[in-house]
């Protein structure tokens, strides 16, 4: 008996539309894809700002786009490189299954359990409205969680499992935030690729 579902899930959130693709990829193409951007990405720390003081952001990051077109949020503005042989190919995955076309992928490296991203949503202006956002994980899962930004008390739990695609929606960026928490459990490294649209 399969005892978790391995179909495209929708998430039951008011005001929101998030789809859960956990067998977006193979495990062969999954694990392919972790170790290839693993290898080739060129890895940023930035400093964030949070209450008046500066961080080093607890996680890496890099930009890759098919435009110039830099992408900026909590005080940090990246300039993006050319997609990668290994983007572009998911990149087309990703837009075969969501029929959206997309220029940009932020891609996060969560290095251990201590690595995360804190409470926000994805409604930075030069993503326009109601953005679609495709979110692509390889490697270790980790617990991803939504809160309703009215009702904070009201949160969403889910586990992101390696060759899993999330994709957020319509107004799910306008009602509600997201974040990848610290654990303390011992936990592998995690790429987490965010496919968005970015125009001039
Ligand atoms: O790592 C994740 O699953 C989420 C990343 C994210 O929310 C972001 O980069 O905006
Ligand atoms: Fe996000």
């Amino acid at each position: 008996m399969q005892l978790f579902s391995r179909e495209p899930q929708k998430l039951q959130l008011p005001g929101a539309n998030v789809t859960y693709y956990p067998n977006f990829l193979t495990l062969e193409e999954a694990t392919h894809y972790f170790k290839t951007i693993y290898e080739e990405t060129q890895w940023q720390q930035d400093d964030i700002k949070v209450f008046g003081k500066v961080y080093p952001q607890p996680r890496l990051t890099a930009l890759y786009a098919t435009n110039s077109l830099p992408y900026s949020y909590s005080n940090i503005t990246m300039y993006p490189k050319a997609f990668t042989f290994a983007l572009s190919e998911i990149k087309k995955k990703v837009e075969a299954i969501t029929t959206t076309e997309f220029t940009t992928c932020l891609i996060n490296l969560y290095r251990d359990g201590k690595d995360s991203n804190g409470w926000h949503a994805d409604d930075e202006k030069e993503l326009g409205k109601n953005p679609t956002i495709a979110s692509v994980s390889l490697g270790a899962s980790r617990v991803f969680k939504f809160r309703d930004k009215k009702a904070k008390s009201s949160v969403h739990s889910m586990s992101l499992e390696h060759g899993s695609l999330l994709l957020m929606k319509d107004a799910t960026q306008h009602n509600w935030q997201h974040q990848v928490p610290k654990t303390s459990k011992f936990v592998e490294p995690r790429i987490n690729l965010t496919f968005r649209t970015i125009k001039g």
